[in-house]
């Protein structure tokens, strides 16, 4: 059996019922019908993923940043040293970091997992350890990962979506932080839509022409060390593969937790380019999971579009960000919560006397 099969199992379509249900009861509220624009479909699936209308509200939410080093660091696809992901995670676990900022922002709760950070962490609060490897080996050089290690990610991420899941929260939303790992979200990203290796790959942290060349490179070269240029992989085998193959072990685990949420039929708001890279994986391995996400932002990095056109996700906030970390799907939290919110507070023409002009 696969070894993620309860899980695939789990995952059911959203339910169309309550979408129906949600949609005619926009058209009865007091506004003039589609005026709520895009946050009209926010709230039918936000019904469908719930199975009920109207729709409960996202909170509790949580984010989830999954920490993770990679091999093709070594390559020189990045301007920043590797050392930066465990800093990084230190700085997330003392409070100092913009999705620290965000959270509290926007009420959310934030748990750091690492999942493969090339050292080892001192425990902290707020920490989890579920590291798989040191690191991922090479992608460019041969597979990244083994599927074991894959496997493991995967499932560390399904297990994580489904602990804060029974702890109460009612949203989840991704973060990712590891160095270089916009070479790997463009690597998964091309594999997943076939599209070629200089239209996904973008500046990352914001590296210079010449290393941004050579990123591009790096790209073709593992899709073609990896065998993966051509078919694009369908299917949890030959997803998981790719996954391994030229993903991130923050990716692996994004993908599971995005797994994890839809199995727990709960929201996930997708942050950036990672996780839309992530996000891609978990659709080939469970289709139906991704009627439980909703696209945060729209990164500045151009695979990440790619990646969302894909999948037919239309990204909440479009504000040229390419941070990571979980910001851009924290950011879009208050809208999804202010969708719901009107499914439950708003009046109808009815209830309130307000002239319809259709009834
Ligand atoms: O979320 C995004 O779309 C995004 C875009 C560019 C960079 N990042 C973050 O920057 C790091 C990777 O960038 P790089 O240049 O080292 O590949 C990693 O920690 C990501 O969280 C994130
Ligand atoms: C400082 C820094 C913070 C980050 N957060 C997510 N990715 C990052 C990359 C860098 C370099």
């Amino acid at each position: 059996m696969h070894p993620l099969r309860q899980t695939i199992d789990a995952v059911v379509p959203i339910d169309p019922g309550a979408m129906a249900q949600a949609r005619e009861h926009q058209d009865r509220l007091t506004k003039p019908r589609g005026s709520l624009g895009v946050l009209e479909d926010v709230a039918v699936r936000l019904a469908g993923i719930a199975g009920a209308c109207p729709p409960p509200l996202p909170t509790p939410v949580a984010l989830a940043v999954f920490a993770a080093d990679h091999g093709v660091h070594a390559q020189g696809v990045s301007p920043w040293p590797q050392e930066v992901t465990a800093q990084m995670v230190a700085n997330f676990t003392a409070g100092g970091a913009v999705a620290n900022a965000f959270a509290a922002q926007v009420g959310a709760s934030l748990t750091v997992v690492d999942v493969g950070v090339a050292s080892d962490l001192p425990p902290a609060p707020g920490l989890l350890s579920r590291k798989v490897a040191y690191g991922t080996a090479d992608l460019s050089e041969g597979p990244a990962m083994t599927g074991e290690q894959a496997a493991e990610a995967l499932a560390a991420g399904v297990r994580v979506a489904a602990d804060l899941v029974a702890s109460g929260n009612r949203c989840l939303v991704t973060g990712d932080m590891g160095i270089a790992n916009t070479t790997a979200s463009a690597a998964l990203i091309s594999v997943f839509t076939g599209r070629d290796a200089a239209a996904v790959t973008g500046r990352g942290t914001g590296v210079d022409d010449a290393m941004y060349h050579h990123k591009i490179d790096v790209v073709q070269r593992a899709l073609r060390v990896n065998g993966l240029e051509g078919a694009v992989p369908e299917g949890p085998e030959a997803a998981v593969r790719a996954l391994a193959a030229v993903g991130g072990l923050e990716h692996a685990a994004i993908a599971g937790f995005v797994l994890g949420a839809a199995a727990a039929r709960v929201p996930v708001i997708l942050d950036g380019v990672i996780a839309g890279s992530a996000a891609l994986a978990a659709a080939a391995i469970a289709p139906d999971a991704i009627g439980y996400c909703v696209a945060g932002h729209r990164s500045a990095e151009p695979g990440h579009a790619v990646a969302l056109a894909h999948l037919g996700l239309r990204p909440l906030v479009d504000l040229e960000l390419r941070l990571g970390e979980g910001t851009g799907g924290l950011l879009a939290h208050p809208i999804v919560t202010a969708a719901a919110r009107v499914m439950h507070d708003v009046a109808t023409f009815d209830s309130a006397g307000v002239a319809d002009k259709d009834a």
